[in-house]
C-alpha cells in the first residue's frame, strides 16, 4: 500500500486556532461540527496545562491529540504522575497516514523525560493502542436493575443507619464533590486526579461538548455523624405504559462513594424511587456492590462488561517500587518494548514493609511485554491467565502462580473517570 506523501502542518495549535481545533475534534468523533463562541471561551478555561496538537491541511485543523498532567493511584494508594492522553482524532480523509503514530511516539518520549511514571488513556476502540505498549488495566462493568424483581423492601424509606439522603443542586455539588472524590481516589488503585474544571462541566456551569445542557438529579449520602460519604448523578425518563402504569428508568450518570454504607445506601435508593422500575448504574467497578446487595442479584443484568482504563508504562522501576505488595516474593522479570522506551531485565523484591526494583543480569522467572506488565501492574489481570493465552512466556516453571500471588489485589482496581 502507498501512502501519500506528508505535506501536513504538525505541531502544537496556538490560541486562535482553538475553535478550528474544536470543530476538528468533533468532526472525528462524529459529532455536530459547529461550535459556539460561548463554547470556546468555556473550553479555553478548562485547558491550562493541557498539550494541544493539530495537523493542519491547506490551513484547516484535520487532526487533534491532546495530553495532560493526571495523577493515577496505584495499589496501595501511592499516586504517580501520569501523561494522559485524550481528544485523539485523525479526519476520514486523513487516516492511516501515521498521524497517531507520530503523535504517540513523540508524546511517550516526552512523558518519559519529564519523569512521568505512566501514560493513560480510555480507549474508543481496542485494537488502537496496543501497538504502543498500553494494556487495559481496568474494566467497567454496567448493570440494568429489573426493580420489582430485585427483592428490595418496597416500603424502604431511607438509610438504616443513622446516615441520611437528601436532593441537592448543582451548587451544593460543587462545594461537596471535590472533597470527597479526593478521599476516593486516593484509596482506589486506577482511580485518577480530575482536572479543576470537572464539577463545572457536570452541574453545567461550562458547557463545551455540544451536547445540550438538561439538569440531572443530584443526591448526596451522609454518616451519622454527618460527614459527606456519597453523592450520584442520575437522570429519569418519562414512560408511561399501556394501562396508565408509570414504567420509568432511572440511569446513573455517576455515582462515588468513600464508604460501603454509602453505597449500599445509595442503591437502594435509587431502586425505591417510585415510578422507576428499571436502573441502569453506568459503567462501575467489576467489584460494585450492586448486583450482591439485591436478595435476587439476578434482577441485575449486566448490559455492558468492557475494558475501560488503559495504562502505558514508561518506568518499570518506579511503577513497581510505587505499588504495595500484600505478601513477600521476588520476581525476576524480561520486559520487551519495541519503542526502547522501558524495557530491560528487572528483579522485583517485595514484601508488605516495600519494595525494590533494580536492572539485573539474572535469568528471569517471566517473560512479557511491556503492554502485559501494564494489565498486571494495577492487580487486575491473572499472570496464569495470560500465559494460557500465550501472551506471556513462563522463563521458569511455576513462576506465574508465584507472580500473581505477589501481584494480584483482593480489590480490583477501578476508574470512576473518562477523560
Ligand atoms: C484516547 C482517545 O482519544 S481514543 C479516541 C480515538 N479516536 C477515534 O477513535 C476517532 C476515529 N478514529 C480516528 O480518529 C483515527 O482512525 C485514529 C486516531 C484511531 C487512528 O489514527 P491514524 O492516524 O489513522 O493512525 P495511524 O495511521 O498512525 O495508524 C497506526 C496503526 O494503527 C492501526 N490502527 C489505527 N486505528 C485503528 C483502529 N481504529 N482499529 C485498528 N487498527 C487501527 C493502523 O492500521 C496502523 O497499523 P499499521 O502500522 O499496521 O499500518
Amino acid at each position: 500500500m502507498t501512502r501519500r506523501p506528508d505535506t501536513l502542518d504538525v505541531r502544537p495549535i496556538t490560541d486562535a486556532e482553538l475553535p478550528d481545533w474544536m470543530r476538528a475534534v468533533r468532526t472525528g468523533f462524529l459529532r455536530p461540527p459547529t461550535v459556539t463562541d460561548e463554547e470556546v471561551a468555556d473550553r479555553r478555561a478548562t485547558l491550562a496545562g493541557s498539550r494541544l496538537a493539530g495537523a493542519f491541511d491547506a490551513g484547516r485543523c484535520v487532526a487533534t491529540f491532546r495530553s495532560f498532567p493526571q495523577e493515577l493511584t496505584a495499589v496501595g494508594g501511592t499516586p504517580v504522575p501520569a501523561d494522559a492522553i485524550s481528544n485523539v482524532t485523525v479526519w476520514p480523509t486523513h487516516r492511516r497516514r501515521g498521524l497517531l503514530t507520530r503523535w504517540m511516539n513523540g508524546d511517550l518520549a516526552d512523558a518519559k523525560e519529564r519523569g512521568d511514571v505512566v501514560a493513560t488513556l480510555i480507549a474508543a476502540e481496542y485494537p488502537i493502542y496496543g501497538r504502543f505498549g498500553f494494556g487495559p488495566a481496568t474494566t467497567c462493568t454496567e448493570w440494568t436493575v429489573d426493580v420489582p424483581r430485585s427483592g428490595l423492601d418496597p416500603r424502604w424509606a431511607g438509610p438504616e443507619d443513622g446516615g441520611r439522603i437528601d436532593l441537592v443542586t448543582g451548587d451544593e455539588v460543587r462545594k461537596v464533590g471535590p472533597e470527597l472524590h479526593e478521599r476516593l481516589r486516593r484509596a482506589q488503585p486506577g482511580a485518577v486526579s480530575r482536572l479543576g474544571h470537572w464539577w463545572e462541566a457536570e452541574t453545567g456551569v461550562v458547557r463545551f461538548s455540544g451536547e445540550p445542557w438538561t439538569e440531572p438529579f443530584y443526591a448526596v449520602y451522609r454518616s451519622a455523624g454527618g460527614r459527606v460519604e456519597g453523592l450520584v448523578s442520575y437522570t429519569a425518563d418519562d414512560n408511561w405504559g399501556d394501562g396508565k402504569q408509570p414504567l420509568n428508568t432511572a440511569s446513573v450518570r455517576w455515582l462515588i462513594t468513600s464508604s460501603p454504607a454509602a453505597e449500599r445506601a445509595l442503591w437502594h435508593y435509587l431502586c425505591s424511587i417510585d415510578w422507576v422500575v428499571r436502573v441502569k448504574s453506568g459503567w462501575r467497578s467489576p467489584d460494585d456492590l450492586l448486583p450482591h446487595l439485591l436478595p435476587d442479584p439476578r434482577a441485575a443484568a449486566v448490559t455492558t462488561q468492557a475494558d475501560w482504563l488503559w495504562i502505558r508504562i514508561l518506568d518499570v522501576v518506579r511503577a513497581l517500587e510505587a505499588r504495595s505488595y500484600d505478601v513477600p516474593g521476588s520476581l525476576v522479570l524480561e520486559v520487551a518494548d519495541r519503542s526502547g522506551l522501558a524495557g530491560g531485565r528487572f528483579l522485583l523484591e517485595a514484601s508488605p514493609d516495600g519494595a525494590s526494583c533494580t536492572p539485573t543480569t539474572r535469568s528471569a522467572d517471566l517473560a512479557l511485554d511491556v503492554s502485559e506488565l501494564a494489565s498486571l501492574w494495577l492487580g487486575d489481570a491473572s499472570v496464569v491467565r495470560l500465559a494460557a493465552l500465550g501472551r506471556l512466556r513462563e522463563e521458569r516453571a511455576g513462576a506465574a502462580r508465584k507472580a500473581d500471588a505477589l501481584l494480584r489485589t483482593s480489590v480490583r482496581p477501578w476508574c470512576p473517570d473518562l477523560f
